[in-house]
């Protein structure tokens, strides 16, 4: 289970991003963000993925607080968590077999478990045919998919994504939505943020709406 207690974010320039958010998300949940820009949705993301942190309250993660994991233990965490940004960052002089396996080989599995792992994630998103290729032979929705695979490819069981199909024209946004649907039907506690309103009114999944705090 997610959950954010009293959860603000005041940016070091005095921005407030977040203020005094409540929110549960149960295992194996999917849910949407939304809410206008600026309302603080890449920031409730980041501050439960420990890529940042509130500065005030607390994100708990099945009951425990995650800011008190040890320094040797933040990396580990992070790792349990699949991200999926809209700039995907893919490598570009490295294959898509590569950018994929590139989280197992940070964490020192043997090749041959990679390489079961990272084709059993080319699968789901359809990009078998693929691996061999190089980011720039490929379309905005398959580079897309391929930052879905290396999210997933550690099997999270959170996995977050912010405007997953910002770039996306209806039809492939559509299928995007498809493949988080199938990591939900496996088990993984999903949240997306995205503007993409009749997309997300179309999910029949929960919708959480974020505010966006008034300058004071
Ligand atoms: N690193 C930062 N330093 C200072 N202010 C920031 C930082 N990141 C975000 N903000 C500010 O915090 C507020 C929330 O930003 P955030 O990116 O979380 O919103 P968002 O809902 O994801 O917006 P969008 O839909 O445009 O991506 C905004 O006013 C933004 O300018």
């Amino acid at each position: 289970m997610i959950e954010l207690q009293d959860v603000s974010k005041k940016y070091p320039t005095g921005q407030i991003a977040l203020y005094n958010v409540n929110l549960k998300l149960q295992k194996g949940e999917m849910a949407f963000l939304t809410g206008h820009s600026g309302a603080g949705k890449s920031t409730l993301l980041k501050l439960i993925a420990l890529l940042d942190r509130p500065t005030q309250g607390k994100v708990l993660i099945d009951d425990f607080d995650i800011s008190q994991l040890k320094r040797n233990q933040v990396a580990n965490y992070r790792r349990s968590i699949g991200v999926i940004f809209q700039d995907h960052h893919l490598l570009s002089d490295r294959t898509i077999f590569d950018n994929v396996a590139l989280p197992l080989m940070i964490s020192g599995m043997r090749l041959p478990d990679i390489e079961r792992r990272v084709h059993a994630a080319l699968d789901k998103v359809n990009l078998m045919s693929k691996q061999n290729d190089y980011p720039m032979m490929l379309s905005a929705g398959e580079k897309q998919r391929v930052g879905i695979a290396r999210a997933v490819v550690n099997k999270p069981s959170i996995i977050l994504a912010d405007e997953p199909t910002g770039n996306l024209d209806p039809g492939l946004a559509s299928d995007i939505m498809q493949t988080f649907l199938q990591f939900n039907d496996l088990g993984a506690t999903i949240l997306i943020a995205s503007h993409d309103q009749p997309l997300i009114e179309r999910m029949g999944k929960r919708i959480i709406s974020l505010q966006k705090v008034k300058s004071r």
